[in-house]
C-alpha cells in the first residue's frame, strides 16, 4: 500500500480547530505539531464560526463536555458544514450517561460528519450494539468491531474509525483493519483523543472523495508511531507519552509503509 499523507500534511500544515476535552488538550496540541499540522484550541462559541473560515478541519470531542461547550460545537459545526471542511467527531463516553447520550444525539442530528472515530465501547452505542463500556474506557462486550464500525459508517453516511488493540476502518462498503500498535497506548490518557486530532489533520489535507484513506492513513501512521515508540520501554507508560510525540514527529511515510499491517476484511 502507498502511504502519501504525512508528506501532504508536512507540506501544507492543516490548521486543526479542536474543541476537545480538559484532559487531553495539550497533549493533542503538540501531536497535531509534531505530526505536521497546526492545532487552534478554542471553546468558545463568540470565535467558532469565525474559525471555520480560516481553519482546514474541526475536531468535535465530547470527553468533558460542558453546555458552554455544546454551544461552541453546535455553532463551529454547522459553520464548518457550510464552508465545506471536514468535521470529525470523538465520543468520549457517548453512551454511558443520559447527559452524554442526549448530546451525542444533538451533535449528530445537527452537524454532518466526516468522520467519526472512537473506541469499541463508544462506536458499539452509536450502531446500538450491546455493549459494557467503563467510563471513557472501551469496556467489554461481544459485537464484531468490523460490523460496528461498517454499521457506524453507514448511518451517519461518514468514515468510522474503531480503535482497539486492532483498529477498524470503513466507509460503508469497504472495511480495513489495521494489527499496528501497543499494548501501552491505552495506558495514557488521550491516545485516543489525540488519533482523533491527527485524523481531522489527515482530512484536512484529503479531496472530498479520498477521505477513506485519509483516515486509513492516520491510523495506520498513528500506530505505527505508537509501535516504534514503545520499542524497549516494558511498562514505562510515561516515557511512552512522550517518546509517542517523539516518533510522530520523526515518522516518515517510508517507515510506515515498511511496518503497517492493512488488511481487508
Ligand atoms: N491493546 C492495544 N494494543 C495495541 N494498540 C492499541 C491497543 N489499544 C489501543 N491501541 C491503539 O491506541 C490508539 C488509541 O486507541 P484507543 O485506546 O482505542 O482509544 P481510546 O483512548 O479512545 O479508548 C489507537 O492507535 C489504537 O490502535
Ligand atoms: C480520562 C478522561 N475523562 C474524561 S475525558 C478523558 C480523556 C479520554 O481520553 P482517551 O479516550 O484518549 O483516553
Ligand atoms: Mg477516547
Amino acid at each position: 500500500m502507498q502511504f502519501r499523507y504525512l508528506h501532504q500534511v508536512r507540506a501544507r500544515n492543516p490548521l486543526v480547530h479542536c474543541i476537545t476535552n480538559i484532559v487531553v488538550t495539550q497533549f493533542s496540541a503538540n501531536g497535531l505539531l509534531a505530526i505536521g499540522a497546526s492545532p487552534f484550541m478554542s471553546t468558545m462559541a463568540e470565535e467558532a464560526e469565525d474559525i471555520q473560515h480560516f481553519a482546514q478541519a474541526l475536531l468535535i470531542n465530547i470527553g468533558t463536555i460542558n453546555r458552554s461547550d455544546v454551544e461552541a460545537m453546535l455553532v463551529a459545526g454547522k459553520a464548518a458544514n457550510r464552508v465545506g471542511i471536514p468535521v470529525v467527531l470523538d465520543p468520549v463516553g457517548a453512551g454511558v450517561t443520559e447527559y452524554r447520550r442526549n448530546i451525542t444525539r444533538r451533535l449528530l442530528a445537527e452537524i454532518r460528519f466526516s468522520a467519526i472515530r472512537g473506541n469499541a465501547g463508544e462506536m458499539a452505542y452509536l450502531a446500538g450494539v450491546e455493549w459494557q463500556s467503563k467510563g471513557v474506557d472501551a469496556g467489554r462486550g461481544n459485537g464484531d468491531p468490523s460490523e460496528i464500525v461498517h454499521k457506524v459508517a453507514r448511518q451517519y453516511h461518514c468514515i468510522g474509525a474503531l480503535s482497539g488493540a486492532t483498529d477498524f476502518i470503513s466507509d460503508g462498503e469497504k472495511i480495513v483493519k489495521i494489527k499496528n500498535g501497543s499494548p501501552l497506548f491505552p495506558q495514557v490518557t488521550g491516545s485516543g483523543c489525540l488519533l482523533g486530532a491527527i485524523i481531522a489533520a489527515y482530512l484536512g489535507v484529503a479531496a472530498a472523495n479520498d477521505r477513506f484513506n485519509a483516515v486509513l492513513e492516520a491510523c495506520a501512521a498513528y500506530a505505527v508511531a505508537g509501535e516504534c515508540a514503545a520499542q524497549g520501554l516494558d511498562r514505562r507508560s510515561g516515557d511512552f507519552a512522550l517518546e509517542l510525540i517523539n516518533q510522530l514527529a520523526l515518522l516518515e511515510d517510508s517507515t510506515i509503509c515498511a511496518r503497517a499491517e492493512v488488511e481487508y476484511v
